[in-house]
């Protein structure tokens, strides 16, 4: 059933809180699933991820690397017209990605260089998820950043179905483009088994991509070990939306995300409560129970409740979207306008679809070209510019009670300079 909450007199904190999925980010039992699990691949390796796959999807893939022929096969199995729409989403994510690369830079004062390098990481893990459906698109949004990143060697893991294979989709857009390292695992077996190695599956250095509350837990738990990104959990999106917005247009715009379901949530804040009333009967089955439809006083009531919140998505349907978009900050993607359905997004506009959920867009960012490079920052002194340093250095190191670091300038400096 859908909710209705009237928060115009509430406290923004308290009405946050409650618009949260109750239990909070990833309960203590799920952490504990998902601890003993890569637990047991990392000290166990293929056996058990075929035992913990066997009993969570149901089949025990044989073998665990898809062989490239099936890869080659599934993206040769498809319609022209699907290979049409997966190869325009490419060139835009492409495109977009390509400009938000950033660059190195080198940069000297009296004597000093200093700068910075930017490097590929040399091997990543994409997590596809599929427990409900699978996500070709999630090839899309995670494979082609690391690929404009520069990243040279890229693995796969998605869930496998009951027959033992990975989705044909999933296969074809991995062959579009050009990965040929796919292996029939999901879950936090799947996490586990990329930070620690198995013998089927070489270690990655960093893993990244969405999924449910195992694989965010999972990921959390090899944090260290390896990298990973920010917790891109289950869809969010809140959709913003003013008295003359369209009743039909916004309830799609909710169903889209409340029909990922596994957690999912959509949030309609508006100060009108005639669209309240006409959005609610349009909103049917599963995903209806995933809404909450919100009165709030203004459209800058909205925005704080937006920005405290958090959310992965914020749709803004107004008279003046740009207007609004200007005083949002804590978002992973806004949608801004009528016209942008957030699906847009989610499908090829351009920004990756892999987004912080659960608040976690306060702090994180959507995967991007940053998630698959590190920086490596160097200093490069003459005498001279080590001359004007180097005493102050001596004196702070003192202060903090090296004197050797101290003394490794001063035997560098000239004789009672
Ligand atoms: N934030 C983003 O960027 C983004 C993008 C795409 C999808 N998503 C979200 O990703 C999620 C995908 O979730 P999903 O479940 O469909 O697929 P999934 O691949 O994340 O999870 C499926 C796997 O979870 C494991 N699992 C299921 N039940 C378990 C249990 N009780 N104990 C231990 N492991 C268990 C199984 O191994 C299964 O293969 C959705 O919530 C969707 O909204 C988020
Ligand atoms: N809305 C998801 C991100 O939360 C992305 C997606 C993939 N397919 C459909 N939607
Ligand atoms: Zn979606």
């Amino acid at each position: 059933m859908v909710e209705f909450v009237d928060a115009r007199g509430d406290d923004p904190k308290e009405v946050v809180s409650r618009l949260r999925r109750p239990g909070g980010f990833l309960s203590e039992p799920v952490r504990k699933v998902a601890r003993d699990i890569v637990s047991d691949v990392r000290d166990g390796g293929d056996e058990a991820l075929l035992a913990h796959t066997e009993r969570l999807d149901g089949v025990r893939p044989d073998p665990i690397r898809v062989p490239l022929e099936e890869i080659q096969a599934a993206k040769a199995s498809l319609s022209p017209e699907v290979k049409e729409s997966f190869g325009v989403a490419i060139e835009n994510v492409r495109f977009f990605h390509k400009r938000e690369l950033d660059r190195p830079f080198e940069t000297s004062r009296a004597g000093a260089t200093v700068g910075q390098r930017i490097r590929p990481i040399r091997r990543a893990g994409i997590y596809v998820p599929g427990g409900h459906g699978a996500y070709p698109s999630t090839v899309v949004m995670a494979a082609v950043p690391a690929q404009v990143a520069g990243v040279p060697e890229i693995a796969v893991c998605a869930p496998p179905g009951r027959d033992g294979s990975v989705s044909r989709h999933v296969l074809a857009v991995a062959g579009l483009l050009g990965l040929d390292e796919v292996y029939r695992v999901g879950g936090a077996q799947a996490i586990g088994a990329m930070a620690y190695g198995t013998e089927s599956i070489p270690p990655v250095l960093k893993i990244v991509g969405p999924g449910n509350d195992y694989v965010t837990a999972a990921k959390l738990e090899v944090f260290g070990h390896v990298g990973v990104d920010a917790p891109l959990g289950p869809s969010e999106v809140v959709v913003i939306a003013e008295a003359g917005a369209f009743p039909e247009r916004v309830a799609r715009d909710l169903m889209a995300q409340a029909e990922h379901l596994s957690g999912a949530s959509a949030i309609l804040l508006t100060p009108s409560e005639e669209l309240m009333r006409s959005v609610e009967p349009l909103l049917t089955g599963e995903p209806a129970e995933l809404i909450t439809l919100v009165r709030v006083r203004d459209s800058a009531h909205a925005v704080e409740l937006t920005n405290l919140y958090a959310p992965e998505h914020a749709h803004i349907i107004s008279e003046d979207p740009e207007a609004i978009l200007q005083d949002l900050d804590a978002v992973g993607m806004v949608a801004v306008g009528d016209f942008t359905p957030v699906a847009l997004g989610d499908y090829g506009a351009g920004p990756s679809h892999s987004l912080p959920t659960n608040g976690a867009a306060s702090w994180a960012s959507a995967l991007g070209t940053h998630d698959f490079t590190a920086r490596t920052n160097y200093i490069h002194y003459g005498p001279e510019a080590l001359a004007d340093l180097g005493p102050h250095v001596m004196r702070l190191a003192r202060l903090e009670g090296f004197p050797n670091h101290a003394e490794s300038v001063g035997v560098r400096l000239p004789k009672g300079g």
